[in-house]
């Protein structure tokens, strides 16, 4: 005689004890639902269907212009993702002007935020979107696709949920403490990431974003000049610096190095460099030497494909994690503003 699935799972328990079992779960899963268990779970890939059906298309449309004009864009819009999620989420928190009344100051203030690019393009976007679709489209969702599209012009194409809310508030203190200074260790890469549901593999991955773009000597001198035990570099690369950095504190804010090799081509460059010794920053550098994260450096290095696939799970997990959703925050009407009415 055979058993259905049921009786397998259930055994010999009774039917009354069953219906309480069934109780139970049902009940679980209904406070599961409502407290949120799966933050991921609120955002969704079909959050404009019915509100702004064209949004990916407009967006993949007016970054494509800027790209033709602007080949460093890719790697603007690439940080400024990541340094809105690192504070308080993706809330477009980096976006907000500080008040001269209150006294508050914009993220932007924060010396951590130096270099960072591109914040009234994301609200040129949004005034396309305002026209097409008013009061629909938040300004922290713009940024995660703008950066998705940057990384789309050479890389992998990653699909996104959305429904993310822009904040009502923002704090450059709190920019001050959460985004990091090139130097980290890796345990404390692994902290930051782990806190965004990422592996070591994705938190090796997230980094590989800095196969795009540049450093400031600012940000290059103290390694040069006053380097970590152990943090050796290329001999001819770091002459090369030295020529770019000619002093630990530098004399403009204007002199830069590449991130890797290819600067305007999201590719695995980045790990065959930092292999050689020839990454920019501190961390880049202490990926390649640390025993937990070297090998995931030389796989990654070998195999551009498997780089893609791992940093595209990676880069979900950093947009998705601690967002505003559903009735919280806001849709703002300009991208520098909060609007005030909606408080
Ligand atoms: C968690 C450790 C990280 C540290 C310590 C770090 C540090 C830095 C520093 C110091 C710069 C140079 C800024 C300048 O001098 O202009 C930079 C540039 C950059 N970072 Fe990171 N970063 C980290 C993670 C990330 C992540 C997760 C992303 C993106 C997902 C990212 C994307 C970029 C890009 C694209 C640039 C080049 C920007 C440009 O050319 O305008 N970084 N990073
Ligand atoms: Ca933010
Ligand atoms: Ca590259």
């Amino acid at each position: 005689m055979y058993t259905t699935s049921r009786e397998r799972i259930m055994g010999s328990y009774s039917p009354i004890l069953f219906d309480s079992y069934l109780t139970v779960v049902v009940l679980l899963l209904i406070i599961g639902v409502s407290f949120g268990v799966n933050e991921e779970a609120q955002l969704s890939y079909d959050h404009y269907k019915f509100t702004c059906p064209r949004v990916e298309t407009i967006v993949q449309r007016e970054m494509l212009s800027i790209f033709l004009t602007d080949p460093t864009a890719p790697a603007a819009f690439l940080r400024l993702f990541f340094h809105d999620c690192q504070v308080q989420g993706c809330d477009a928190s980096i976006l907000l002007d500080g008040n001269d009344s209150t006294n508050k100051l914009s993220e932007m203030v924060s010396s951590r935020n130096f270099g960072i690019r591109n914040r009234e393009t994301i609200g040129l976007i949004k005034s396309k979107l305002e026209f097409e679709c008013p009061g629909k489209v938040s300004c922290a969702d713009i940024i995660a696709l703008a950066a998705r599209e940057s990384v789309s012009l050479s890389g992998p194409r990653i699909q996104i949920p959305l429904g993310r809310r822009d904040s009502t508030t923002y704090s450059s203190q709190q920019a001050d403490a959460d985004l990091p200074p090139q130097g980290i260790t890796v345990d404390e890469l692994i902290h930051i990431f782990d806190s965004k549901g990422m592996n070591l593999e994705e938190s090796v991955a997230i980094l590989g974003a800095h196969t795009l773009g540049v450093g400031h000597c600012q940000n290059i001198g103290s390694r040069l000049y006053d380097p970590q035990p152990g943090d050796q570099m290329d001999q001819k690369f770091e002459a090369f610096l030295r020529k770019i950095c000619p002093g630990r504190i530098p004399l403009t804010n204007l002199c830069f190095a590449p991130n890797d090799g290819t600067p305007a081509i999201f590719d695995n460059q980045y790990y065959r460099d930092v292999l050689k010794g020839r990454g920019l920053f501190g961390i880049d550098s202490n990926i390649s030497r640390d025993p937990r994260t070297a090998p995931i450096v030389r796989q990654f290095a070998v195999d551009q494909n498997h780089f893609f696939g791992v940093f595209s799970s990676a880069f979900v997990k950093l947009s998705s994690t601690n967002v505003l959703t559903n009735g919280e925050g806001q849709v703002r009407r300009q991208c520098n503003r909060i609007n005030v009415d909606e408080r």
